[in-house]
């Protein structure tokens, strides 16, 4: 076909007073209008809908004149300008070919979240697939429909109530660590004390080691931090060709940490089944009169034992789903957490009259002892549950997350086109002066048990929603709780930080950009105060 083209264009050349240069562009111009023009018919459907949607204006080949080329934190405030000006309602933005949704009204987001059509994740993910693998974050659909009815079975409240020793332990560790800053006036960053701490924390929780035990774990955590880099990636649109993708790992040395965390999780996963393996022929051989020793009795049951447990039962995972799972596990719930409760302890140093609140309540709880905190406490902490829910509102570490509509998709007033990719952004909607108001202030009190029942259930959306929403969530809570509690109770917190003056940096977590300072002093009992 191109030959006769090329003949073509050859005689034309001689029967018309063109050069051959000029002739190539010509016809260049009338096959992109014929490829456009069927595209165009081929998805009419798609593109009707789209026209309907409000957004910046958009250009064949460049997309919206939305600038994308500035930096994260930019486009984000871009999202919450164009949020502002159409009103909330669904905003389109082209890019090249792609079209991608922003929806942030409370009612809409929920029909999205709730949406069977929308469950697979948006074109973002793609890069995080090649840190975490198909681990229930990112696997498509049918995959994750199967892991996710198992893993969610693992989270009950049994399972979550024997982590307070090891979340005690470690919080326990991280005050005697940041003791040393006691008394200094210059401030220090709490961001290191506080992701070890979580490392360990999710570590022992998902695999049953901690961090400094082992050598291999050690290997594991220094892999996944070089790893979530790649986090940084999913804003450079050029590295989602996995060509490009793989000579970017291969340069900047990333492919080697890659590797390394998959042959570590291998290694803890063959390491585990042997233990799982033979503790389970030392069971057949006990015989039923015979008494179980106590503490094998109340032996901690990790994320992995339960995850083997079930795989034994028939749950049918193969040592690399196995992987992926607990490799989600550790991502998902260490810089997460982190984030939460770096800007939760900054907020509280900038608003001592609601620290004293919260201390108030961790004394009327815990009283004068030195007791550590136990399951029964945990929903006693009221206020200090609404300061953690007003500190994620203001800063959710997952700004923004994205899905794929797989068919037509009917909002209130708009319908999403299959084929289209959808935004949700926690830090928009949670901005949203009709849903908060005065909405960049620090007031706990919006999630007071009166103004949460007044507000449209997804109009906080720092865990997302619906049948993907995030799986951690009780787990989060509580270990956020008991750090805030173990901090609060032996420290004052300080900072000179102001709250208008915060500066983030997004990519695919938002945290703040230039670290959380702060100074600590010993706080001394209420009774002596
Ligand atoms: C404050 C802490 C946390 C926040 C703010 C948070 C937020 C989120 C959000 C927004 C999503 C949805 C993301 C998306 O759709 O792209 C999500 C999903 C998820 N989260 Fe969390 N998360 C937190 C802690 C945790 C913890 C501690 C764990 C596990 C121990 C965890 C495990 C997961 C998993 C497995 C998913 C994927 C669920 C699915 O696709 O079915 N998260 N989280």
């Amino acid at each position: 076909m191109f030959a006769q083209m090329r003949m073509a264009i050859h005689n034309a050349a001689h029967a018309l007073p063109m050069t051959k240069s000029e002739l190539y562009f010509y016809a260049s111009i009338v096959i992109f209008v014929v490829l456009w023009c069927r595209m165009r018919w081929q998805y009419r459907q798609f593109y009707q809908l789209a026209d309907k949607l409000k957004g910046p204006p958009s250009y064949p080949l460049k997309g919206s004149i939305f600038d994308l080329s500035t930096t994260p934190e930019k486009i984000m405030y871009n999202f919450k300008e164009s949020a502002e000006k159409y009103n909330y309602e669904p905003v389109k933005l082209w890019v090249g070919p792609f079209l991608f949704v922003g929806v942030y009204k409370p009612e809409d987001v929920q029909i999205v979240l709730n949406s069977s059509k929308a469950l697979e994740k948006g074109m973002i993910y793609h890069i995080i697939r090649h840190a975490v693998g198909e681990g229930v974050f990112t696997a498509p659909i049918g995959k994750w429909k199967k892991h996710r009815r198992v893993i969610a079975s693992i989270f009950s409240s049994k399972f979550l109530d024997q982590l307070y020793p090891i979340f005690n332990e470690n919080n326990k560790k991280l005050v005697e660590n940041i003791s040393k800053h006691v008394g200094e006036t210059e401030p220090f960053d709490i961001w290191d004390y506080i992701i070890s701490c979580n490392l360990n924390n999710v570590s022992q929780a998902a695999m049953g080691y901690n961090l400094n035990d082992k050598r291999t774990l050690s290997e594991f955590v220094l892999a996944m931090k070089k790893v979530s880099e790649l986090s940084k990636c999913i804003v450079k649109p050029w590295l989602y060709i996995d060509q490009i993708f793989a000579v970017h790992t291969y340069l900047t040395g990333l492919n080697v940490y890659m590797s390394q965390l998959n042959r570590v999780s291998l290694q803890i996963i063959r390491d585990k089944k042997l233990e799982f393996k033979s503790i389970k022929s030392q069971q057949s051989t006990v015989k039923s009169d015979e008494v179980v020793p106590e503490e094998k009795k109340n032996s901690t049951k990790v994320f992995l034992d339960k995850l083997l447990k079930l795989n034994d039962e028939g749950a049918d995972f193969t040592d690399e789903d196995l992987k992926d799972e607990v490799i989600t596990m550790t991502v998902a719930g260490s810089d997460t957490s982190a984030i939460s409760e770096c800007f939760c302890i900054l907020l509280l140093a900038m608003h001592q009259d609601i620290q004293d609140k919260v201390y108030d309540e961790i004394y009327s709880v815990l009283g004068d002892s030195d007791r550590e905190v136990i399951p029964e406490d945990i929903f006693r902490f009221k206020y200090l549950e609404m300061v953690l829910k007003e500190s994620l509102r203001l800063f959710p570490p997952g700004a923004i997350f994205s899905r794929k509509i797989n068919e037509n998709v009917k909002l209130t007033n708009f319908e999403l086109p299959k084929g289209s990719n959808v935004f949700v952004s926690p830090y928009v909607t949670h901005r949203c002066p009709q849903l908060y108001p005065n909405p960049d202030t620090f007031n706990p009190e919006n999630f007071s048990a009166e103004n949460e029942a007044n507000r449209h259930k997804f109009s906080f959306l720092a865990f997302s929603g619906g049948p993907r929403g995030c799986l951690g969530v009780k787990y989060a809570m509580i270990s956020m709780k008991l750090m805030m509690v173990a901090v609060l109770r032996r420290y004052i917190v300080h900072t000179d930080c102001k709250l208008s003056e915060i500066e983030m940096q997004i990519d695919l977590l938002a945290k703040k950009a230039d670290g959380y300072p702060i100074t600590i002093r010993p706080r001394e009992r209420k009774q002596d105060r």
